[in-house]
């Protein structure tokens, strides 16, 4: 089994080349299947979720190589739209393949998403689109289909702002039938590099990153070049660390714009931030003051920032106080933080960190991606070492995350032990 051993590093100083974003990629990928002609995707990082994609895109037909960075997608010869449950429960995003696949083909059936698991994701506002569009959606017990003869446009108006549903709404409508109208529509970058993508397809997507879109359906989609946006999380993370100890980190390859709430919390909590066009640095003082955060969708605070966010925070003398609005329960680093020595209360959708404690080396388990990056800053502050397991989490988000952290000269050690050689309750754990 993999494990990851984190000694404490001190301060952290370097720079690090940020990937391209997980979240866009696999947008993109999917969305590659509408077109009518070859397709080249650049920045698309080697990740779990990408091989899954391309075992799904085998199954299909559709023909994927990726060589580096660079995914070259020919998706003419695509025979079949029916996705095994087992690909489909393995990452969040392959609903995607719904919405690609219903508005090319006609009927897809699918497995459920997967994906980071924070007790309830649910897929409610998917289904709504789709149905919206004219399909019928039949629910089994881990597959669904959805069908249509036609899709045709229609207003959808969304219950709750959702990233992957108006992304997957953006996917079904550009071939469907005169005009799609999305209100209340997530704005996040993801967003605008999708329609941006298709639209360079020859789609007519009008008004991404507004909270209302227009979609004008087209026939017919070429092929065409496109490079993903950079991670704003990983970014957001490594900044972080240059507040652990005091510290000075530069992303470089950054879209700044993209960070903006993340940026101005690195500065409420008394770190120094400078942009430049594509590249930000951040420097600890080694004196960080408490703060009060509550995530939100873009340009909120965003939830996949919150955990490595908490682990900042620990080094924050006072109380500070963490709200997750998205997932209210995403807080499954909590206990783990515990096991460092943190001192931590959860209370419903807020945790209530007591900061400036000494953190104590030991296990800890990630049970998702920002989990992992959380307790890898967390084990790099602490004194000793900390041995992180879950790391096929962390491998679903980052394709080199020992690499990345070591850049800026955090000494992580990635390890492969057996079972027996955890300690008992880790073993339990899996
Ligand atoms: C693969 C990917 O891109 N994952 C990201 C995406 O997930 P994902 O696309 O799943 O997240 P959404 O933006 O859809 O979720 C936002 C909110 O809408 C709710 N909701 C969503 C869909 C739905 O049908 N019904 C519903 O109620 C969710 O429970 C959540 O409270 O955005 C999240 C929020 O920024 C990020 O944490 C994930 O990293
Ligand atoms: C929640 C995340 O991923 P996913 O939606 O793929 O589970 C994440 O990237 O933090």
């Amino acid at each position: 089994m993999k494990i990851i051993q984190a000694e404490y590093s001190g301060p952290l100083n370097g720079k690090v080349h940020i990937p391209g974003s997980k979240n866009s990629s696999l947008a993109l990928l999917a969305a590659a299947c509408l077109a009518d002609d070859i397709v080249t995707l650049e920045g698309i990082p080697r990740i779990d979720d990408v091989r899954i994609i391309a075992g799904i895109s085998r199954d299909i037909g559709m023909e994927l190589k990726q060589e580096g960075h660079q995914v070259v997608i020919d998706p003419r010869w695509i025979h079949s739209a029916v996705i095994d449950p087992g690909k489909a429960s393995s990452f969040r995003a392959s609903y995607y393949f719904a919405g690609a696949l219903l508005s090319k083909i006609g009927r897809v059936t699918i497995g459920f998403p997967g994906g980071d698991d924070f007790v309830s994701r649910p897929i409610d506002q998917h289904i709504k689109v789709f149905q919206a569009l004219g399909a019928q959606v039949h629910i089994h017990h881990d597959y669904y289909i959805v069908e249509a003869a036609e899709l045709k446009g229609a207003d959808i108006y969304f219950d709750t702002v959702t990233c992957g549903a108006t992304i997957n709404a953006m996917l079904a409508a550009v071939r469907a039938k005169g005009r799609t109208q999305l209100h209340n529509a997530a704005v996040d970058p993801e967003v605008v590099d999708t329609a941006n993508f298709l639209n360079r397809l020859g789609a007519r997507i009008y008004g991404a990153g507004t909270e209302r879109i227009r979609i004008e359906g087209v026939s017919y989609l070429n092929g065409g070049m496109h490079t993903v946006i950079p991670d704003r999380l990983i970014a957001g993370a490594f900044l972080m660390a240059a507040g652990l100890q005091g510290g000075q980190v530069t992303v470089k390859d950054v879209i700044p714009e993209h960070l903006g709430a993340c940026l101005a919390k690195l500065e409420e909590v008394g770190m120094h931030v400078e942009c430049g066009e594509s590249h930000i640095t951040a420097y600890g003082t080694g004196k960080l003051k408490a703060t009060r955060i509550r995530t939100g969708m873009y340009p909120g605070f965003a939830t996949d920032l919150q955990q490595p966010m908490t682990s900042l925070l620990l080094h924050a003398k006072g109380k500070s106080i963490v709200t997750e609005r998205i997932f209210p329960k995403r807080f499954a680093h909590v206990p783990q933080l515990r096991r460092l020595g943190a001192e931590i209360e959860q209370r419903q959708e807020s945790i209530f960190i007591r900061g400036g404690l000494p953190l104590q080396g030991g296990w800890v388990h990630a049970t998702d991606v920002r989990a992992g990056t959380c307790l890898l800053l967390a084990g790099i502050a602490a004194e000793g070492t900390t041995f992180v397991t879950g790391v096929e989490h962390i491998e679903r988000g980052y394709e080199d995350v020992i690499g990345s952290f070591r850049a800026i000269g955090a000494k992580l050690y990635l390890r492969e032990l057996d079972a027996q050689e955890l300690p008992g309750r880790m073993h339990r754990q899996g």
